[in-house]
C-alpha cells in the first residue's frame, strides 16, 4: 500500500487514477509521494520517507530540484498538459490588449441604472475603440508545448509570428506552422514586434530576462505579454515603461504589488492553468508518473533525474537505484549482488547531469540485505526494492 500527499488540490479524475493500493494521507512525513501545483516547497524540510514528487503542471521554480535529486527523490512534471489552457488565456490577453473591452465593460456597468443606457453607449463608445491583432508582428520567446500553440493559434488569427527558442525540441519545432519566422536573435524580436509573449521556465539563466535594456529596444506603443513568471520581467523598469507611455500595456498572469492597481497593466490571478480542462490533464498525467514509478520504477517526464524505462518487471524481482553520476558504480552494484549468488536478467543505468539511476532485474528476490549494502556504496542517495 502507498500514501500520497496533495500540497494543493488535485483534480478527483486523476486521483481516482491511484486505484485500491493507495491511500491519500494529510500527513506530509507519511507520504510515499507527493502531488502539488504551485505551493512553494522551496523551505519545506523533505520525509525520509519520500520517494516522488508530481508536479501537475509546467513550472518546477517552486521544487528544491537538487535538494530532492540529492535525498533520492524523483520529481515529475507534466508536459504541455496544461499548455491549451495557457494558450487560450495568452490569446485572450492579446485581444484584451488590443481593444478596451475591460473599460467599455466597465462603462457599461456604471450605467446600469441609466435608462438611456443603449443611446449613450453609442455615444460614448469611441473612446473604448481598439486595433485589431490581425496583421501585426507578434514576437514568441520560448516555442515548447505553449510557446508553439500560441504560434500557430496566432498565425491562424492572421497575425505575423516570429519566434525565438534556442533550445527547441525536435518535437516543438514540427510541430510549428511553416509560415512562423525563425529568429537567431532575441533582440529582433525587442526591436520589431508590437506584441511580445514569453514562455520560458524560470531558471537563474531566464530570471529578468526581460530586462530594461530589453525593453528599451521595444517599439514604442508595444503590448508585452507574461504567463509564464513575473520575475522573467524587470517589472520596476516595465512599471517606468507604462508610465512613460512606451509599453502600451503590460498583460500578466501574477499579481505582486509592483504591477497591481498600475495603469495600464491588466493582471488575471494566475489562471493559466486553471481550467477544468488544463487540471484533469495534469492530474491524471501526474497519477500515471507517479505510480509507474512508485510500482515499477520507471522515470518518465522527470525533470532532475534521467528518463529510465524497463517497462513492468517480468523477473522475480526489481530494484532501483538514485545516484551520483560517479565512476564505478555499477561494478560496485553488480559485486554485491554476484557476492549474494543473484543472476541479473536486466540492467539500465541513466544519466543526467550530476545525478544516475540505475534499474536491475534479478532472478531471485532482492533482500533487505542486499539493499542496505548497495545504499551504503559511497554515491549512493536512495536504494529500492520495487519488486
Ligand atoms: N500561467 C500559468 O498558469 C502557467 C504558466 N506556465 C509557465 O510557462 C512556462 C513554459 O511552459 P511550457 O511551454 O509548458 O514549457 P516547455 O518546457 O514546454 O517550454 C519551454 C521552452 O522554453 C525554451 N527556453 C528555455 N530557455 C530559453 C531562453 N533563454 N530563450 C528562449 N527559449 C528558452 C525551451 O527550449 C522550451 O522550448 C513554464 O515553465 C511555467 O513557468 C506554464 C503553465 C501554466
Ligand atoms: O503549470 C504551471 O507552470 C503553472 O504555472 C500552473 O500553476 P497552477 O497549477 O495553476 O498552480
Amino acid at each position: 500500500m502507498f500514501q500520497y500527499h496533495c500540497l494543493n488540490p488535485i483534480a478527483s479524475v486523476g486521483l481516482d487514477g491511484f486505484g485500491d493500493n493507495y491511500r491519500q494521507t494529510d500527513d506530509f512525513k507519511e507520504a510515499d509521494a507527493v502531488l502539488v501545483r504551485s505551493a512553494k516547497m522551496l523551505d519545506m524540510e523533505l520525509p525520509g520517507k519520500l520517494l516522488a514528487v508530481g508536479r501537475a503542471g509546467a513550472g518546477v521554480n517552486n521544487i528544491p530540484l537538487d535538494r530532492c535529486a540529492d535525498q533520492g527523490i524523483v520529481v515529475f512534471n507534466t508536459p504541455g498538459a496544461n499548455s491549451n489552457g495557457v494558450k487560450e488565456l495568452v490569446l485572450a490577453g492579446m485581444l484584451l490588449a488590443s481593444r478596451d473591452i475591460v473599460g467599455g465593460i466597465e462603462w457599461v456597468n456604471s450605467q446600469k441604472d441609466n435608462p438611456d443606457v443603449g443611446k449613450l453607449a453609442e455615444k460614448q463608445k469611441k473612446q473604448f475603440a481598439g486595433s485589431e491583432i490581425s496583421g501585426k508582428k507578434l514576437g514568441i520567446i520560448g516555442l515548447g508545448a505553449i510557446g508553439q500553440k500560441v504560434a500557430n493559434a496566432a498565425t491562424h488569427l492572421g497575425m505575423d509570428v516570429y519566434g525565438y527558442d534556442p533550445f527547441i525540441s525536435v518535437d516543438a519545432a514540427w510541430n510549428l506552422s511553416r509560415t512562423i519566422h525563425h529568429i537567431q536573435d532575441v533582440n529582433d524580436i525587442y526591436r520589431n514586434c508590437d506584441f511580445i509573449t514569453i514562455h520560458v521556465p524560470l531558471t537563474d539563466g531566464t530570471r529578468g530576462m526581460i530586462s530594461r535594456e530589453a525593453i528599451q529596444m521595444m517599439k514604442d506603443g508595444v503590448v508585452v505579454l507574461n504567463y509564464a513568471r513575473d520575475v522573467l520581467v524587470d517589472e520596476e523598469a516595465m512599471v517606468e515603461a507604462l508610465n512613460a507611455g512606451k509599453v502600451k500595456r503590460y498583460m500578466t498572469d501574477f499579481a505582486n504589488p509592483t504591477v497591481a492597481g498600475v495603469k495600464n497593466v491588466i493582471i488575471t490571478p494566475h489562471l493559466g492553468a486553471s481550467t477544468r480542462e488544463s487540471e484533469d490533464n495534469c492530474a491524471v498525467a501526474a497519477v500515471k508518473e507517479l505510480k509507474n514509478f512508485l510500482e515499477n520504477g520507471n522515470i518518465k517526464n522527470s525533470v532532475n533525474y534521467p528518463a529510465c524505462d524497463m517497462g513492468v518487471c517480468t523477473s522475480a524481482s526489481r530494484i532501483t537505484i538514485c545516484h551520483k553520476n560517479v565512476p564505478d558504480m555499477i561494478r560496485q552494484f553488480t559485486r554485491i549482488l554476484s557476492d549474494a549468488g543473484v543472476n541479473i536478467t536486466d540492467l539500465t543505468n541513466k544519466s543526467r547531469g550530476s545525478y544516475a539511476y540505475t534499474m536491475i532485474d534479478m532472478e531471485t528476490r532482492a533482500s533487505e540485505q542486499i539493499i542496505t549494502k548497495i545504499a551504503s556504496v559511497e554515491g549512493v542517495l536512495r536504494a529500492r526494492i520495487v519488486k
